[in-house]
């Protein structure tokens, strides 16, 4: 998906909600265990409840990886199910040196057939450019996680400022904001101005609402640019709003009020 498309479907759902689909065996509920695929299972149910109100949908590799083979179909079948035209986000962290890196980026783009993969920049410049070579596909880049441990390195002040700053505009320069977003957590409202000085157009992936306790009032006052620029991902809170044979309901009514909330905030673009 380009960026054009991108911004239009924001415009037209009043949403820039991307669901996040961390799906749990442990947490899914218990009737859907005897299904032969109950993960796909849970996933479909929560994309058919889900898919007017969001943008995106993001695949957390990791929830289906320790599956082994199962699933990974489970994830082939879930990213073939969600809806054409829906900007569809690999959350796998890749990154590595750099005919590694082309495969990782072939995996995800060509294989399954994802709009974006999520890349730690840590490697350098040959580690993140081979992500950047396929049309209309995207790296979203970690830029200043949500997380406790951002401060350990991400965090560090350097001679020339901050280190995530420094590596979120070094990066900037190997892409464009056409191909290439930026991951800045909730939970870090207090530095998304300054980030989005620096980066005025580029899109940011924004995790860390809902169970991290992010708030999306204050990233999107402070987050939102001209074509909105964010994508804010809620996984937990969204898909185990409730756990018996209503989750799908729970859900729908969980994504609608982020979204109603959204609206509120793009029509004061
Ligand atoms: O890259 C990510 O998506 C990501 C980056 C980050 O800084 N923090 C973060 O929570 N994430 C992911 O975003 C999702 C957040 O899930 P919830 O906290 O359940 O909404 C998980 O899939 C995390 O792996």
């Amino acid at each position: 998906m380009n960026r054009q498309e991108l911004v239009n479907l924001i415009r037209e759902r009043k949403s820039y909600l991307c669901v996040g689909l961390d799906t749990d065996i442990q947490k899914i509920p218990k009737h859907l265990l005897s299904l032969p695929d109950p993960i796909f299972a849970f996933n479909k149910a929560i994309i058919d409840a889900t898919k007017d109100l969001c943008v995106s949908y993001k695949i957390n590799t990791a929830f289906y990886e320790c599956q082994g083979i199962r699933g990974w179909e489970s994830l082939q079948r879930t990213v073939e199910y969600i809806p054409k035209g829906i900007f569809t986000i690999a959350d796998a962290k890749r990154g590595d040196i750099g005919n590694t890196s082309t495969y990782y980026a072939k995996t995800f783009f060509d294989t399954y057939g994802f709009d974006s993969v999520t890349v730690a920049p840590y490697m350098g410049r040959d580690s993140v450019t081979p992500f950047l070579g396929f049309s209309e596909k995207w790296a979203i880049v970690l830029g200043l996680t949500s997380n406790e441990g951002s401060q350990d390195f991400q965090q560090l002040q350097t001679s020339e400022g901050l280190l995530y700053e420094q590596v979120m505009k070094t990066t900037a320069s190997w892409g464009s904001p056409d191909n290439m977003m930026f991951v800045v957590g909730a939970t870090q409202a207090d530095s998304i101005a300054a980030i989005r000085r620096i980066l005025p157009d580029h899109f940011f992936l924004v995790p860390g609402v809902g169970a991290q306790g992010g708030s999306l009032k204050e990233i999107s006052e402070k987050g939102l640019n001209k074509d909105a620029g964010l994508l804010v991902n809620a996984s937990r809170a969204i898909i185990y709003a409730g756990n018996d044979e209503r989750f799908a309901e729970d859900a729908r009514e969980a994504a609608k009020a982020y979204q109603a909330e959204m609206a509120e905030y793009l029509s004061a673009l």
